[in-house]
């Protein structure tokens, strides 16, 4: 992957890293938010819409937990690795705890647990227990926390998180029953608002905290898949959860029977996915026309007008990123430096314009030489360079000899032109200019021994 794909792709992975954060901090201050609820007896604190089911104090607790267990696993370093499995455990033992005192009928006595005297009748019935739904995503909480911490199952831990998302997905939107029903016929008991936005926002900073791989990875990713993800994943988790609560609420108020509200449930959604399909498929359309736009840009930087090959500047940039590597312990490289002979009795002879026509065909012949991942640019004047990664100089020495034919042979237009070439093999740690300066003294004894023929530099300790 190109160096700037890579800077591509952290810059979306730390974005990723930093919702994961930002969902773990909202989680935290709305629990806070609850607990101060309680203690002060503000119920708008608790519920956020009084009236409404509260977030309980011992499922306050658990959302503090999950929220440690999240920042902690999403940043690693930053607290320490034991914090993020006992948190996980915690949670996952106080969801596994209330499941069974739901499915069993049994009383552990974690209901009550932190409810200040008196105010038990806030919750507005006995046992004050949390709602089976907030039981279950405390069970995936720390399913998850301990899975993907670990680093074991991860692509388990991200079907847990969906399974939460959905969890919370439903909470959020049978919230609007909630809201619109008198008497709620739930089948299971409702949850506060915060407690269902909580659930939510674990999923997500789940689903994103990973950005390594799994579900995640394509949304750090900086290709068209990646840009379409991260702009089109909110509205439709968000979308759903708007129908879903909207069609609730009329039907719990009596503003629609059950059937129109169904009805226009599936219009509004089928009208979503449509307009969601419609603004991705622009979205990649235009993303499209504007890196094709910008390749385009970026390649007539680094192109020679008149011959079509590499520019000064590509050359130089080139030389400098393979010697780096060759620096590094990478392959070999080798320059070929290029020169037309007697340019100049050939422009005095045939005219300028003809003496152009030479130059592009000259390019056009290089470019037709040489192999992907090699470099031909025009090193100013008629004067070429061939970078050729990869082989060494008796290899390097063969391509330049078959150079030499390839022009001997060509079809010039006016009158033919031949090449001498100085070629050099690239020691490691060798800078650019010496290189350069290596091959060229054997261009200048190429030109000295008669033109039209190739020369290999002198090592540089002989
Ligand atoms: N037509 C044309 N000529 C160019 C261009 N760039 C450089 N030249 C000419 O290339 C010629 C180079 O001449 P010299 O450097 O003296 O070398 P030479 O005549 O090729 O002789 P040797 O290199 O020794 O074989 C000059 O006359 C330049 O004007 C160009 O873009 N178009």
């Amino acid at each position: 992957m190109e160096p700037a794909a890579i800077d591509e792709r952290g810059k979306h992975a730390r974005w990723l890293e930093r919702s994961a954060l930002t969902a773990s901090a909202a989680v935290a201050i709305i629990s806070l938010l609850a607990l101060l609820g309680w203690f002060l007896d503000l119920p708008l604190l608790r519920s956020v819409l009084p009236g409404h089911v509260s977030m309980k104090p011992n499922t306050a607790i658990g959302m503090l937990l999950a929220a440690t267990a999240l920042a902690s696993c999403a940043r690693p370093g930053r607290l320490p690795p034991w914090v993020s499995g006992w948190a996980s455990l915690a949670v996952g033992l106080l969801g596994a705890a209330t499941l069974s005192q739901h499915l069993f009928d049994i009383e552990l006595g974690i209901d009550d647990l932190l409810l200040p005297d008196g105010l038990e009748s806030a919750v507005g019935r006995q046992p004050a227990r949390m709602s089976e739904l907030t039981a279950i995503a405390f069970l995936l909480v720390g399913s998850i926390g301990l899975m993907a911490c670990r680093r074991i199952g991860a692509w388990f831990a991200q079907v847990l998180a969906l399974a939460l998302l959905a969890t919370g997905l439903f909470a959020l939107s049978a919230y609007g029953f909630a809201m619109g029903a008198e008497n709620l016929q739930l089948p299971f008991l409702p949850l506060g608002l915060n407690t269902a936005v909580c659930v939510f926002l674990l999923a997500l900073g789940w689903l994103v905290s990973q950005p390594g791989g799994g579900l995640a990875r394509v949304l750090a990713s900086p290709g068209l898949g990646g840009e379409l993800g991260r702009r089109t994943l909110g509205p439709a988790l968000v979308a759903p959860v708007v129908v879903a609560f909207v069609a609730q609420l009329v039907v719990g108020r009596n503003w629609l029977t059950e059937g129109a509200a169904i009805t226009g449930m599936a219009v509004a959604s089928g009208l979503f996915v449509t307009g969601l399909v419609w603004w991705g498929a622009d979205l990649l359309d235009r993303l499209e026309r504007e890196r094709a736009h910008s390749r385009q840009l970026q390649a007539s930087v680094h192109t020679d007008d008149l011959t079509g090959v590499g520019n000064r500047r590509a050359f130089d940039e080139a030389l400098a990123a393979l010697l780096a590597r060759r620096a590094k312990g990478g392959s070999p490289v080798c320059l070929l430096m290029l020169d037309l002979d007697n340019f100049k009795r050939y422009n005095d002879t045939h005219g300028h314009l003809a003496g152009d026509r030479a130059l592009r065909l000259a390019g056009a012949l290089l470019r037709a030489a040489i192999r992907p991942g090699d470099l031909a640019a025009r090193y100013g004047g008629e004067e070429f360079a061939v970078l050729l990664p990869g082989i060494d100089q008796e290899r390097a020495l063969m391509v330049a000899e078959r150079l030499c034919r390839d022009f001997r042979v060509a079809d010039w237009p006016d009158a033919p032109v031949t090449i001498s070439l100085g070629v050099a093999e690239a020691f490691a740690g060798e800078s650019p200019e010496s290189l350069v300066s290596r091959a060229d003294a054997a261009l200048y004894l190429a030109k000295a021994a008669g033109r039209d023929r190739a020369v290999a530099a002198q090592s540089p300790s002989a």
